[in-house]
């Protein structure tokens, strides 16, 4: 069976990741058209640039497609990527910038950052939706777009019967870094995990080439080591070091280490600068070097070389295409709804679990004991922040979002809530749904 996949979002600086890892599995997973599919002309037109370049360098002579159009992008495909930021990094500023201003966390994905991107990412992503189930209702939707819980939650209530799977890449990335840290391969490794996106807890590791839960000299390890950072962003060795403070706080289980805004907004803060923030960061990395590359590639037609790879985002993801196409049944972590599978939370909750994953969809594997009072609280609150702005945007609520806003735990009083959620109200225009 040969694939058509298409990328929503084509013209992401994570397009070329993926598709070198799609090329990387040809055996395994072989590919007969990618089409690249964005709003934004010109960014997709970079991409088709840089992905053509890619083709040639590795020798594939696979059809490539760059559209616009809904029609010409879905009709006919076997798998979309999804992988779209409404409203760009443009507005990622703002969501960054608007609460650090007011002194609190501003942050892609958590907090009431996320809250704006969640708000405006519901709105793009369910008329994406909309235009798979039209042209492409049979194809697997595999999903990176965030923030990932209020995304599943808004394609639940809209699109019951849409086959799209949630996924986030950052257990993968926590997992390596304590693999790399302290010399283990984790090949061998069976987790266990719960919580929400960027929102969980590691419970054990069990480690088959030695036939044990290897989670409690991980954690001391975490404590008198520390992780090993020196290859990576700044903003990514801060992050891993206010991990290892939470570790030595709450030395029980290894956090997500998104929980920082949560448990520890006051060091995230005095890390933050509401001047230049993660969004600068990359304006001035990752989307200049999609420019420099195309650049780079229209003026020296025999260059060799450009500074992409198959990285672990692509593989993550292809991974999943092939446990469907080849129902192999692979563990991965994924956002499901709970339906009792923590068996102490509410039912109706968008989870992060480890799953199977085959020709018929995922399938969660349950928790066999209840989660701690101390996890529960924390993502019983956030859920309800949560469900709340999913429904303030499905009724038109501003007393939603205010109630949503002011529950947020990086929320001190419920007037900075409403005084941030104003300002985004501004900020976001069209991109909100109106509330009233
Ligand atoms: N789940 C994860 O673990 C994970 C990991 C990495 C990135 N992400 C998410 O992936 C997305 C892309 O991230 P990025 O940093 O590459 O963003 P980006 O802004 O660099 O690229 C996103 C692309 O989406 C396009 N786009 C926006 N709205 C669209 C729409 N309605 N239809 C089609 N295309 C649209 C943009 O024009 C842009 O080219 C974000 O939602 C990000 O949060 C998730
Ligand atoms: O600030 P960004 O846009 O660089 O990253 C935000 C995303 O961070 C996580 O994904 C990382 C991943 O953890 C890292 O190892 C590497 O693969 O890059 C990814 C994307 O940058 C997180 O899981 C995503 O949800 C965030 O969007
Ligand atoms: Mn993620």
């Amino acid at each position: 069976m040969s694939n058509v996949i298409t990328i929503a979002g084509g013209g992401s600086g994570h397009t070329p990741g993926i598709v070198l890892t799609l090329l990387k599995n040809q055996e395994d997973f072989p590919i007969q058209e990618i089409r690249l599919y964005d709003i934004d002309e010109e960014r997709n037109h970079d991409m088709e640039i840089i992905i053509d370049f890619l083709l040639k360098k590795h020798g594939f002579d696979i059809p490539l497609l760059a559209t616009l159009k809904p029609e010409e992008a879905f009709t006919g495909v076997d798998f979309v990527f999804s992988q779209i930021r409404v409203g760009g990094i443009e507005m990622r500023e703002l969501d960054e910038k608007i609460p650090l201003n007011h002194g609190i966390v501003g942050q892609e994905t958590c907090g009431l950052g996320g809250f704006s991107y969640g708000m405006r990412s519901m709105k793009g992503f369910l008329g994406l939706i909309s235009d798979i189930q039209e042209y492409a209702p049979d194809a697997w939707i595999l999903n990176y777009t965030n923030p990932e819980t209020i995304i599943a939650e808004s394609v639940r209530r809209s699109f019951p019967d849409a086959k799209i799977i949630n996924a986030c890449d950052m257990t993968i990335s926590i997992e390596e870094l304590i693999a790399d840290s302290f010399d283990y391969d984790r090949q061998y490794w069976i987790s266990e995990y719960y919580g929400l996106n960027h929102f969980g807890w590691y419970k054990n590791i069990y480690d088959r080439s030695v036939n044990r839960d290897i989670m409690p000299e991980i954690i001391e390890k975490i404590i008198h080591q520390g992780f090993k950072t020196d290859d990576l962003e700044k903003n990514w060795e801060t992050t891993y070091k206010i991990m290892e403070h939470m570790v030595k706080s709450f030395p029980t289980h290894v956090p997500n280490n998104y929980l920082q805004y949560y448990l520890h907004p006051n060091i995230v803060l005095e890390h933050s600068d509401p001047d230049y923030t993660r969004a600068n960061e990359i304006l001035d990395g990752r989307l200049k070097e999609i420019k420099e590359t195309v650049k780079q590639i229209q003026k020296a037609k025999d260059i060799t070389e450009v500074h992409y790879e198959s990285d672990s985002h692509g593989q993550y993801i292809v991974d999943m295409a092939i446990s469907i196409q080849n129902n192999s049944n692979k563990r991965f972590m994924l956002i499901v709804p709970n339906r009792g599978a923590i068996p102490n939370l509410r039912e109706d909750a968008v989870v992060e679990l480890p799953c199977y994953v085959n020709s018929k969809g995922v399938e969660p594997i349950s928790l066999r004991e209840n989660i701690p009072d101390f996890h529960k609280g924390l993502m019983e609150a956030q859920v309800a922040s949560e469900k709340l702005l999913v429904d303030a945007f499905f009724e038109n609520s501003y007393q939603k979002a205010f109630e949503s806003f002011s529950l947020n735990q990086t929320v001190p009083n419920a007037d900075v809530a409403k005084k941030v959620l104003d300002e985004f109200i501004e900020a976001n225009g069209d991109y909100w749904i109106e509330l009233n």
